[in-house]
């Protein structure tokens, strides 16, 4: 077997699941990290106090890396439906780096309604353009796996309109726009508050050659 779809599906086969008891507990965890990512983000404690706090972090750092997989886990969210990659960066309730936004399914796509808090600062006061655009390969992707043909990234081309603002509503939307074969296009958008566009995407998917 050669190939990124057989590659993809036998690193799916080899991951160890959660049940839905270690799941809560992780995604608890990462909640916390995220609370702690901000605060460093944000500190304005003096200089001993951030090297006490990081003694502490790296001595919790070894507790957790005590035992580990060698992959992240996968998992059924609500102990049911298709095996979940609980460490995805945009969606995964385990990866303290996503934020993490829960995907809608809709009659053409998808959608998300998600905050981002200063962790995700590019241009001061407004959100990284890399982030944003992350966040939309993944709505763009998902959207194109429920409409059409599962794939990966061929190409995302993005229009950054206006600044996406830190600290507020934000919806993330997008919706099939077609499909042939092992390709799905997909377009999508990011808006504010005021229903205004902030960033336009348009992507192709291509389902990997087995
Ligand atoms: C088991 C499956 C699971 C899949 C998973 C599902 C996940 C459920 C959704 C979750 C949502 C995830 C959303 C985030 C998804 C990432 O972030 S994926 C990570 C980023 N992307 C990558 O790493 C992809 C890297 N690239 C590749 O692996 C390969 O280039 C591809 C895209 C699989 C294509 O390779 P290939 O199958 O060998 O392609 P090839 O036969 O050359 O081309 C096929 C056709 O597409 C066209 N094409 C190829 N590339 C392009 C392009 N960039 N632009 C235009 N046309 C192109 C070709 O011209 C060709 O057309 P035809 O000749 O058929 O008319």
């Amino acid at each position: 077997m050669t190939g990124v779809g057989s590659a993809i599906e036998r690193a799916r086969r080899g991951r160890r699941a959660l049940d839905e008891e270690h799941l809560a507990a992780l995604a608890a965890l990462a909640d916390r990290v995220r609370e702690l990512t901000e605060a460093v983000v944000l500190t304005d404690v003096e200089i001993d106090e951030l090297a006490a706090v990081g003694e502490q972090v790296e001595a919790l750092t070894g507790r957790l890396a005590a035992v580990r997989r060698d992959a992240p886990p996968v998992a059924r969210y609500g102990g049911h439906g298709p095996l979940r990659h609980v460490t995805n960066p945009v969606t995964g309730l385990g990866n303290p780096l996503a934020p993490p936004l829960t995907i809608e399914f809709t009659e053409t796509g998808a959608r998300a309604g998600f905050t981002l808090n200063h962790v995700y600062e590019g241009p001061p006061t407004f959100v990284h353009g890399g982030i944003t655009a992350m966040i939309l390969d993944q709505v763009l992707g998902m959207a194109a796996a429920s409409k059409a043909v599962p794939g990966v990234t061929a190409s995302l081309e993005l229009r950054y309109r206006r600044p996406t603002p830190i600290g507020v509503p934000l919806t993330v939307e997008a919706e099939v726009t077609g499909s042939s074969g092992r390709r799905s296009h997909a377009a999508g958008r990011i808006l504010d508050p005021e229903g205004l566009v902030t960033v336009e995407a348009k992507a192709l998917f291509i389902a990997p050659q087995r």
